[in-house]
């Protein structure tokens, strides 16, 4: 069994038919993409796993616990961490206060922006952000402000700072998305750094082909809401039904 399983799941919209029947098993230390066109249905599947969307039918469980029917903040607790298609960090405060955030979150269960001021007296959350720093390759940045920061490196934060939570699975919604070429190659090199370094799942939705094919062990592709193939990348890539729902369209 895998740490996420998601059985018979359906979603609709109004009349329209997002997901029908998907099933889908990420095996635990696994990094498992979740590719298809335009409009398959990855982001939906997607929002069902962190309490965003409870799907009509069927269950979505992590290690064996139900997902569906607990809040974000909850999933969160149980394990499991997203990074966002749009880095969702704090442009204003330091490197370094971002990444106390989710660290203060996860002693005190939630953060409150009163905080911001005595951050800095918090000896051991600031020792933990400076740790995080370092594995993350920015202590040189701690004092830059997030805003001025690349893409690529605001990314590599904002993953940090989901790492900082110290999720048992990391979903990341198109980590490359409008990266240019470089930041896109060291986001690969990072989360193949992450993998070897920590216990850790990786679950990916991704458009960029050379980061699916650099990262996944297992594809699952995803069209007009159903899987339709799930298998090695090696194999994904020869398969005719995928060249035609999907690599066929990139190309
Ligand atoms: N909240 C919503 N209300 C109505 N329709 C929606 C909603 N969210 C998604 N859809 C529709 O559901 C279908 C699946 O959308 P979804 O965003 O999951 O696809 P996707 O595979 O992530 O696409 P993309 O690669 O373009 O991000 C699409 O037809 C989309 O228009």
């Amino acid at each position: 069994m895998g740490i996420l399983e998601v059985k018979d799941v359906g979603k609709r919209f109004g009349g329209l038919q997002a997901l029908g029947d998907v099933n889908l098993s990420v095996k635990e230390n696994s990094v498992h993409a979740i590719i298809g066109p335009n409009g398959a249905g990855k982001s939906t599947l997607l929002n069902c796993f962190v309490g965003k969307l409870i799907p009509d039918t069927g269950s979505v469980t992590f290690d064996g616990q139900s997902v569906l029917g607990r809040t974000p903040y909850e999933i969160n607790q149980m394990g499991i961490s997203r990074v966002f298609q749009t880095p969702e960090i704090f442009g204003d405060l330091s490197v370094m206060e971002n990444m106390m955030i989710p660290i203060f979150a996860k002693r005190d269960g939630a953060f409150r922006l009163q905080a911001i001021p005595h951050m800095m007296e918090e000896k051991d959350i600031v020792e933990a952000a400076e740790k995080q720093l370092v594995d993350m390759n920015m202590a040189d940045k701690r004092n830059m402000h997030a805003a001025a920061m690349s893409r690529g490196d605001k990314r590599r934060l904002e993953i940090g700072m989901c790492l900082a939570q110290e999720p048992r699975l990391l979903l990341l919604d198109e980590p490359t998305a409008g990266m240019a070429r470089a930041d896109t190659n060291n986001t690969i090199d990072l989360l193949k750094q992450i993998k070897e370094e920590r216990d850790i799942t990786i679950a990916i939705i991704e458009h960029d082909m050379h980061v699916v094919f650099s990262l996944a062990e297992r594809i699952t592709v995803l069209a007009q809401g159903t899987p339709l193939v799930e298998d090695t990348p090696d194999n994904i890539k020869g398969h005719p039904k995928v060249r035609e729902a999907y690599l066929g369209e990139a190309a």
